[in-house]
């Protein structure tokens, strides 16, 4: 079964097992999803499956299609029942007419079939579109316009074994299904209802109820707006550098509010005592060069004097991570570290400057990483791998593009902050 969809799954979850109809992969369900626990690497082996069925020419891959590009999600693939037919004998090939690739026991998709039948779905979806005519139009027109077969055998193939195995096959499933969408991708109801069920139960809205150390700060209408300006792309380099510098002061003001305290007493002019809280002496900030030196002054402006590091990791794609240069304080180990980096994306970059601060002796829980939006991809890299680490965040990305570009984003954040965009 070494077929290319198998391949893609095995690729797109880490630690996936095929084997029969068991799936292992790191989606994450709705019950674990909503009990948090103090370990994140034990809770995230679960597959949610959603199995897809439809008459021929239906619509099932173009609404695939749709789904899984506006889930922007990595930890999604599909599993294409075609990519698991057996290969013809040269006996078959002579007599392909007469090959009937529409019933199940004719193709390893056989193990499919049952699973949708027998095998209890975390959910099954099934596909319909609005009547058989309309089908059989647009795979008369896909099989001799894409295909070049002649209309006769198009036909022939259809009434001989197509329709048979829909009836015989297909259509006693549809009782099962929990959802049936009319109209195939033209029903964008349909598809945007599924995209947002999909989200939630993949945890994309509630990374923190997984990760107890993720802290995404509350969101305003003043947040939002600030959100809404630095990700159009028509705001100008003034007015970007302006609110992204006021997000990054409520980001920073909100890291620090995770630092220990201990208790303090003061007199107050009133002769009275006030029982509040001193600061936490043992601190500084690292910036990840460059992106990450535009929130220094933030920092500096709430802790007067701190110490701040630098680190700069080159990145090339999304593997060449590689450490450049580093300057940190002496006694790094000794002190509380606020890491600094608007954009966490695929992970990479964080992991690189989280483990340099580890090699320098700082205790993963004195590391309070700090920025402004967050990839779940990136999200569920950092916390597996150092679930000790505090993020700190204003706002959580919908995904990745295939180029590593957080969606929706707001661009190159250092070229827009410091001015070296093209415009
Ligand atoms: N006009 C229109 N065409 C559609 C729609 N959905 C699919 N098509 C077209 O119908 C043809 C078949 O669509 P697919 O998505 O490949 O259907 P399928 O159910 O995966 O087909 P099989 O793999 O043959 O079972 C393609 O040429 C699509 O472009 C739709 O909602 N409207
Ligand atoms: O999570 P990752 O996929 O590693 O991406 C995040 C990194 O990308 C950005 O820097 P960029 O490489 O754009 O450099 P710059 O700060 O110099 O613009 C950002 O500041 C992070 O360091
Ligand atoms: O989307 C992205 C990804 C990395 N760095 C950025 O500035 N933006």
């Amino acid at each position: 079964m070494g077929s290319k969809a198998v391949d893609d799954l095995i690729e797109a979850s880490s630690g996936v097992h095929f084997s029969g109809f068991h799936l292992e992969s790191t989606f994450p369900s709705t019950s674990q999803a909503e009990q948090p626990t103090t370990s994140a690497t034990e809770n995230i082996k679960q597959p949610f499956v959603i199995g897809v069925a439809g008459g021929a020419a239906s619509g099932k891959t173009t609404v695939c299609d749709m789904i899984i590009e506006q889930l922007h999600d990595q930890r999604v693939v599909l599993v294409n029942q075609d990519s698991f037919y057996h290969n013809l004998t040269p006996d078959e090939l002579t007599r392909v007419h007469e090959y009937n690739f529409d019933h199940p026991v004719h193709s390893q998709a056989l193990i499919f079939y049952v699973a949708m039948n027998y095998i209890e779905w975390k959910y099954r979806s099934q596909i319909f579109s609005a009547d058989s005519d309309v089908r059989l139009a647009r795979r008369i027109k896909r099989d001799t316009v894409e295909k070049g077969r002649d209309i006769g055998m198009v036909l022939d193939q259809y009434s001989k074994f197509v329709k048979p195995a829909f009836d015989d096959f297909i259509l006693p499933t549809k009782k099962y299904a929990d959802i049936i969408i009319p109209r195939g991708g033209d029903n964008h109801v349909a598809i945007d209802l599924i995209v947002q069920h999909i989200r939630t139960k993949l945890g994309q809205h509630d990374l923190c109820k997984i990760y107890p150390n993720l802290y995404v700060i509350q969101s305003t209408f003043q947040i939002r707006g600030m959100h809404t300006l630095i990700r159009d792309a028509q705001t100008t380099k003034h007015d970007f550098v302006f609110y992204a510098d006021r997000l990054i002061r409520l980001v920073v003001e909100h890291g620090l509010g995770h630092l220990p305290f201990t208790e303090k007493q003061v007199n107050t002019p009133t002769g009275s005592v006030y029982t509040g809280v001193d600061f936490c002496k043992r601190l500084c900030g690292v910036s990840v060069i460059r992106s990450g030196e535009s929130m220094e002054n933030a920092l500096r402006a709430c802790c007067k004097g701190i110490k701040i590091g630098k680190i700069l990791i080159h990145r090339e794609g999304d593997n060449g991570q590689q450490l450049i240069y580093e300057k940190l304080p002496n006694d790094i180990s000794d002190r509380h570290v606020l890491l600094l980096d608007p954009i966490l994306g695929t992970g990479n970059s964080a992991v690189q400057a989280i483990s340099l601060l580890i090699k320098k002796g700082v205790p993963e829980f004195n590391i309070i990483f700090l920025n402004l939006i967050s990839a779940p991809q990136g999200i569920h890299v950092v916390c597996k791998r150092f679930p000790r680490v505090k993020i700190v965040t204003s706002e959580i990305e919908i995904g990745l593009s295939e180029d590593y570009r957080v969606i929706p984003g707001m661009g190159e954040f250092g070229d827009r902050y410091f001015g070296t965009d093209d415009d």
